[in-house]
């Protein structure tokens, strides 16, 4: 070996060691800089109240995914005040808001500035469709816009009498499953996930899914699967995998559907749940294709001609929608049929699951509270009894705020700034999250007083002096991005209450009985809600 050699040798291996040493040494003052330096000593947001960084890596946000969902960024705004900063994980800054001015800004004043992050729409999209829970801007404008007849006041009312076919069939499933004195343990929220899919289903498309006798309704069975995964774990999972580029179109694909057995024969407990994701996603997509494809269908056989077809008559959503594509003109919104295939998912996704939880939650509230119970069937049993189909007005009347005030069905949302603003008089640097922190806002002491997180239906009769009505219940939000099926949502929970209240009583399954909502997106509660229910005529 030559000298020359050796000594380049040395001088190559010296100066890659010298590279990896440099790369070591960038690399650490990276992490320590993301970890310490900048939530410590950099960030703008780091004189505002809140509590200290927390783990190392994960901050505060191991406690948030951990826990009831709202229940620490409750506590931290009790101990910290109406606005506060939290880190974590990997240093994010995050910033929560209760004031109402605060709330008014970024939900409807400034609203374009205020975009769902880009992580939450991608997991959205995903599983309700590249809808309206994902658009924003000008295409959300004229979507919203193309959507808003389905949801207006004249063509509720009009549907109000759809509902009752699976109500009528749930109160014969429950009359008949409860043949004793003693009533029997009903896991609750199942049932209430059928009866709203159906409804959802009926309303949206005109179509009569079984899902109730069926207990293997195809539909139902691959949201079951798929609302099986909320968790808060698997939502950071969720989170990891959709920041990768390309993976939230990859999951979509054939190939990911086919090859879909991989993640769980990795035995990675964290990736077996995309098994399930894209196995499920993949049936809800197909099954809703094919009611769009029998909606067109119905369509052309009835040969839409505006006034005078079938289809004209028809209240469901979607014919609503295939009859206003035929009428649009010049450059107006077109909806493609992937777009109405999107809308399809996004209405399943958001108006399904979400009715579903609030209503479990209003009859767990019940069942913990006779006396309000009590109160409530002396008002609707009587109407009930002269006629068990409540029409629009009827339902419109009655109040049940209070139970979506408590324990609204999403529980927290997501904003980031697009741009560095002030809020509230506190400096938001670009691209900070924001919390938008439902139940925190629903439950806040200064507007609602000592016992706002207690289930009281009376305080409604006379509300604080504090109550502002659109920013102190937020269960909907507010602004261009507000829920869309709210007065659908609040009229079709009415409906299933009103029945299920007239015929049966709940209580808790056992004594002492405690119930968690998942920490994730819905309320859906952890162990499917056994109540005992018994029948009001034994
Ligand atoms: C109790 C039941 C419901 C609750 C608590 C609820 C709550 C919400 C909330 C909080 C949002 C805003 C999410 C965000 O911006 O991050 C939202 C949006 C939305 N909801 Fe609902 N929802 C319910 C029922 C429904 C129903 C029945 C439908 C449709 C049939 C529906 C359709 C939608 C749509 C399409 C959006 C997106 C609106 C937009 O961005 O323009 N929801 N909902």
């Amino acid at each position: 070996m030559s000298l020359a050699f050796t000594s380049n040798m040395f001088v190559f291996s010296f100066n890659t060691s010298r590279v990896i040493l440099g790369a070591f040494g960038v690399f650490t003052y990276w992490i320590v800089h993301k970890l310490y330096i900048y939530p410590l000593f950099l960030s703008p947001l780091r004189k505002l109240p809140g509590p200290p960084l927390g783990h190392p890596i994960m901050g505060q946000f191991g406690r948030v995914i951990n826990s009831e969902s709202g229940i620490p960024q409750r506590e931290w705004c009790k101990e910290y005040g109406p606005v506060v900063r939290i880190v974590g994980p990997v240093g994010l800054d995050r910033v929560m808001f209760l004031k109402p001015e605060a709330l008014q800004k970024i939900m409807v004043k400034d609203w374009l500035d205020y975009p769902r992050p880009g992580f939450l729409r991608k997991i959205l999209g995903h599983v309700t469709g590249f809808g309206l829970l994902t658009t924003t801007g000008e295409e959300h404008r004229q979507m919203r816009k193309a959507m808003n007849p389905a949801f207006s006041i004249p063509n509720l009312m009009a549907q109000t009498d759809m509902y009752y076919d699976a109500i009528q069939r749930l109160v014969d499933i429950f009359t008949s499953h409860i043949d004793s004195k003693e009533g029997r343990e009903i896991q609750v929220y199942d049932w209430m996930s059928k009866v709203t899919l159906e409804i959802i289903c009926k309303t949206a498309f005109g179509l009569k899914i079984d899902s109730l006798h069926n207990p293997h309704n195809n539909l139902a069975d691959a949201y079951e699967r798929l609302l099986s995964l909320q968790s808060g774990r698997n939502i950071a999972m969720l989170i990891l995998v959709m920041i990768i580029p390309g993976m939230p179109k990859f999951l979509q694909t054939e190939f990911a559907y086919r090859h879909r057995h991989v993640f769980k024969a990795t035995h990675i407990e964290a990736l077996a749940p995309l098994t399930i994701l894209i196995d499920s996603m993949y049936n809800i997509k197909r099954i809703s294709a094919e009611m769009l494809r029998d909606k067109m269908k119905e369509s052309i056989e009835a040969g839409i001609v505006e006034g005078d077809s079938e289809l004209s008559g028809k209240k469901d959503i979607m014919s609503i929608l295939v009859r206003a594509r035929t009428r649009e003109v010049g450059d107006e919104y077109k909806m493609s049929d992937e777009a109405m295939v999107n809308q399809v998912l996004t209405f399943l996704g958001a108006g399904h699951e979400t009715t579903a939880s609030g209503l479990t939650w209003t009859l767990w509230l019940l069942a913990n509270d006779i006396s309000s119970q009590n109160k409530l069937r002396a008002e609707v049993g009587p109407l009930y009894a002269q006629n068990s189909r409540l029409d629009y007005k009827t339902l419109r009347d009655m109040k049940c705020m209070e139970s979506l005030r408590v324990m609204p069905p999403v529980p927290i949302t997501l904003r980031k700034a697009a741009k560095s603003d002030y809020v509230d008089g506190v400096f938001i640097p670009k691209g900070t999250l924001i919390w938008i922190p439902i139940r925190v806002i629903n439950t806040w002491k200064e507007v609602w007083g000592q016992d706002a997180e207690e289930f009281r239906p009376e305080r409604w009769l006379n509300l604080p002096e504090n109550y502002n009505s659109t920013f102190s219940t937020f269960s909907f939000i507010a602004g261009p991005h507000a829920c869309i099926g709210k007065t659908m949502a609040i009229i079709e929970m009415k409906a299933v209450l009103a029945a299920l209240i007239a015929n049966f009583t709940f209580e808790p399954a056992y004594e002492g009985q405690k119930t968690l909502p998942a920490a994730a997106i819905t309320m859906k509660p952890t162990d499917g809600m056994p109540l005992k229910v018994k029948r009001v005529d034994l």
